[in-house]
């Protein structure tokens, strides 16, 4: 993980500490009727892009990308969007620390960090604001929008991105008073999954999200349309298709829900082929294993040792986004699948819970989760818990979990220490080193599932290809060749013992 944060957490925490409460007496603000204009970003049909592409042409591909602004949400002239793309690369960050120790409040914001790192963006500051709750029209207390317009102005910052959800009229508050762009921490989530999305099903799934979010988050037009180059669509002179007294956020709203309800077809389609994918595999009683975890914790890494698979790695968070499954062996010719996943993180936005639904899925059907976690991070007893709150919130806590401590090499002996007493199903590897490895492979491959049926046959030679069958997919416990054919004893699905019920003895 990059800790090239060159904020000063520790100093701009003595700065704030003594931030206290502020009584929200907030009605004045609330009513606060600075509505803008509202343009969509661009609704054009994504260039599908079937299949991923994974391993180095990629990742070059990645890193020549900029980012696009593509949750803005009140500008369409494309000079604006232009504009705004190089504005979000300077950005202040500011938190409301509710609970928790002071340590969580910086870990919170040291992650919120390497998340608007990740979307391209360069971190100035880093502040946050004791407070008993977030204040409900201006997030931080009132009093210290001014500190932070004054940070906003020292810095030369163009964007501030609050470490939380912002409701719609906190965004808009914020905006108006600090005269600078206000990103929320989901905005901001849902921004890297977008740059990141590669194939179809991902890059609709996110679109989906956004679309959710915007839909919350349209303004109203107002009064105060000089900004835009659509003062002549305030005075209904605009681009077609508004009848008389229609305002132009009910047709914003209109085209959201008829691109959501695209989508939704869409991403049904496709979920109809993964699902007959799925069902091959069920059919073939493939055991399932699925890597997931907290993002940036290796779980590509492990993959790629686990089975040579060349999935993309990156000191990035959530560099995967679309899952990647391989067919792999045991050490005794078993065949088994394994999958890496999106990475999870706290506070994962809800819209995208929901807009990966169906890829998580895959989590809550598998035969074995590998739950990674990174030993040499702060907090991580913090990304477990986050992580199995997702996997509740999926319906995936009834199916078997091996905590995979990521690592080794870089963690500290005592935390490794400390997590195998609180994890007592765990190995502790490094993916980079390939530590632990082989005793994790020897776990997963003791906790696939063993085949229902007990079998004893006499095969033919000529049925050479039911032995083969029985090498991949059965547990052969004893085998024997003999004048007559082959004696083989062991453990095979139930389709399989089907097909040797003719020669059993
Ligand atoms: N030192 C060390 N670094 C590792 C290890 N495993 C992974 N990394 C590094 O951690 C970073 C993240 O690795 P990935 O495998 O991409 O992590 P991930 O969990 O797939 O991340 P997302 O897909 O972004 O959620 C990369 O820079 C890896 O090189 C390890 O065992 N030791
Ligand atoms: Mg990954």
């Amino acid at each position: 993980m990059s800790n090239a944060h060159d904020f000063s957490l520790h100093d701009e925490l003595e700065a704030t500490r003594d931030w206290v409460d502020e009584p929200a007496d907030d009605a004045d603000l609330a009513d606060d009727d600075l509505d803008e204009s509202v343009d969509l970003p661009s609704l054009d049909e994504p260039d599908p892009e079937d299949e991923p592409t994974v391993g180095a042409m990629e990742l070059a591909e990645r890193h020549a990308l900029r980012r696009v602004a593509s949750l803005s949400t009140e500008l369409e002239d494309i000079t604006e969007v232009e504009y705004r793309k190089l504005r979000l690369e300077r950005v202040v960050l500011v938190g409301v620390w509710t609970e928790g120790s002071v340590q969580d409040a910086e870990n919170s914001l040291a992650e919120l960090a390497l998340l608007a790192e990740t979307a391209g963006s360069e971190v100035l500051e880093a502040i946050f604001q004791r407070r008993q709750s977030p204040d409900p029209a201006t997030y931080v207390g009132r009093g210290k929008v001014e500190a932070i317009k004054e940070i906003v102005q020292a810095t030369g910052a163009d964007t501030v991105i609050c470490d939380g959800e912002l409701a719609p009229g906190q965004l808009r508050n914020l905006e108006d008073r600090l005269k600078v762009k206000v990103v929320d921490r989901t905005a901001l989530i849902l921004d890297i999954f977008a740059q990141h999305a590669k194939s179809r099903e991902g890059q609709a799934q996110v679109e989906l999200a956004q679309l959710n979010y915007m839909k919350q988050r349209l303004r109203g037009w107002g009064g105060n349309l000089s900004r835009q180059a659509g003062g002549r669509v305030a005075a209904g002179a605009g681009i077609g298709g508004r009848g008389p007294g229609e305002t132009k956020i009910e047709t914003d709203r209109r085209r959201i829900n008829t691109k959501i309800a695209k989508l939704r077809r869409d991403l049904k389609e496709m979920k109809g082929t993964r699902d007959t994918k799925r069902q091959q595999r069920e059919r073939h009683q493939i055991p399932a294993v699925v890597i997931a975890g907290y993002t940036n914790a290796g779980k590509s890494s492990l993959l790629n040792r686990l089975t040579d698979a060349g999935v993309l790695v990156e000191d990035a968070l959530f560099a995967t986004l679309d899952p990647t499954t391989r067919r792999t062996t045991t050490a005794d010719g078993r065949v088994y699948t394994m999958s890496d996943t999106v990475g999870f993180v706290r506070h994962l936005p809800h819209q995208l819970v929901e807009a990966f639904r169906s890829t998580l899925e895959e989590v809550a059907e598998a035969d074995l989760v590998l739950h990674v976690v990174d030993g040499s991070h702060p907090d991580p007893e913090g990304q477990i818990s986050a992580v199995r709150e997702v996997f509740a919130e999926i319906g995936a806590t009834e199916v078997p979990e091996l905590i995979v401590i990521n690592k080794a090499d870089q963690a500290d002996p005592l935390v490794l220490g400390r997590l195998q007493r609180e994890e007592p199903h765990a190995v502790v590897v490094s993916a980079k080193t390939g530590e632990g490895i082989r005793e994790a492979l020897a776990l997963v491959e003791s906790e696939l599932p063993r085949p229902a049926v007990e079998f004893t046959a006499l095969l033919p030679y000529e049925r050479g290809d039911l032995l083969n069958k029985l090498h991949q997919h059965g547990e052969i416990d004893s085998l024997e060749h003999t004048g007559e054919g082959t004696v083989v004893a062991g453990r095979a699905n139930a389709d399989l013992a089907g097909e040797l019920a003719a020669y059993a003895v």
